[in-house]
């Protein structure tokens, strides 16, 4: 990875309380901190109901925190009102996991590829079907497709064509929440080639939300595991198979990787559910599916520990107090 990292995006002890029956509060994230690099993707996996789309959502302000600083190029978005949250909102862009759900239905191609350009007034009705043919051959669609409705379009394509409309804007951040988890495998395949391609030549940096840690590995500059709200792990993607430290990270890459693996203990894959993030236990989140829950798990809740530049863990394996 390259020295001189730019850091476009910083996240700072995030919080994200809700509401829940009986007067309880749902910690749906818990004090994330994570610093997102120009041109660089950041991938973050865990399990259903982890936290992970809460996060993200903050970063394209569909939602503030209930404590913490989003600094985007230094400037806290968090706090951010009127006009000048709206012309924020053209830095970071979404792409959402089925864009035949976010599309509407009754607008062509056109039309949805062009709709942030025509609200943010940076082209005439006149210049939109040039714009949009450019837009949809940067994703690899025929121009042609400017005519078509979305049903009319396979999932890949509409997926390309949600990519088109989020890059529109020429955003320096897109956030892809579960945007190809719903594809095919071989269709999951072209739409990462693309992203990847598109990432090269225009130096994107990517918020990659997937609970699929080797899909993860394969797009991601840096790695960001979750567990329960909590973050447990951050490490550069390229080290995952081989340093990973947290037993949550081990066993979810011991679900989807039987061999290559070089850790001196064997890796049980987690069979038992995450359990409710009302019922959190004191000390650490993830002690009752932890082979190696010790005493102090039970007690101490650990704390982000950098053991390598680059390479952080909440673990008392690995120290992780205070
Ligand atoms: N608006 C809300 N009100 C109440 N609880 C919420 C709200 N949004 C999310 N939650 C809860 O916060 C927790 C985290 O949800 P989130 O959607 O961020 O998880 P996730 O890791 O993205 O999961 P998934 O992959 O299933 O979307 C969950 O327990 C969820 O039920």
């Amino acid at each position: 990875m390259s020295e001189k990292r730019e850091v476009i995006l910083e996240a700072k002890y995030i919080t994200r309380k809700f509401p829940a029956s009986h007067g309880r509060t749902l910690l749906a994230n818990d004090d994330i901190s994570l610093k997102m690099y120009k041109g660089e993707t950041l991938g973050l996996v865990g399990e259903s109901g982890c936290g992970k789309s809460t996060f993200m959502r903050f970063l394209v302000s569909l939602d503030k925190p209930s404590e913490g600083e989003i600094l985007y190029r230094g400037t806290d978005i968090t706090k951010l009102h009127g006009e000048k949250l709206r012309q924020s909102r053209q830095n970071v862009q979404m792409v959402f996991q089925d864009p035949a759900l976010s599309f509407n239905p009754k607008m062509i191609i056109r039309d949805i590829v062009c709709e942030p350009l025509m609200n943010f007034k940076k082209i005439k009705k006149s210049e939109k079907d040039a714009v949009c043919r450019k837009l949809l051959e940067m994703v690899e669609l025929p121009g042609d497709f400017a005519d078509r409705y979305p049903h009319n379009m396979s999932g890949g394509q509409r997926q390309r064509v949600a990519i088109a409309r989020a890059l529109a804007l020429e955003p320096e951040i897109v956030v892809l929440d579960e945007a190809t988890s719903a594809l095919d495998v071989s269709v999951q395949k072209t739409v990462i080639e693309l992203i990847t391609k598109l990432q090269r030549e225009k130096n994107i940096t990517f918020g990659f939300i997937c609970h699929d840690i080797a899909l993860v590995q394969q797009v991601a500059h840096q790695i960001a595991v979750m567990y329960l709200g909590n973050l447990v792990e951050t490490l550069p993607g390229s080290e995952l198979s081989s340093k990973a430290m947290h037993p949550y990270t081990k066993a979810l890459m011991g679900a989807v990787f039987d061999i290559h693996m070089d850790f001196s203990k064997p890796i049980e894959s987690i069979e038992s559910e995450a359990p409710s993030p009302l019922d959190l236990p004191k000390g650490c989140p993830f002690q009752g599916r932890c082979e190696q829950c010790m005493d102090i798990c039970k007690k101490e809740k650990p704390q982000m520990t950098e053991v390598e530049p680059g390479h952080q863990v909440a673990c008392h394996l690995y120290g992780g107090k205070k």
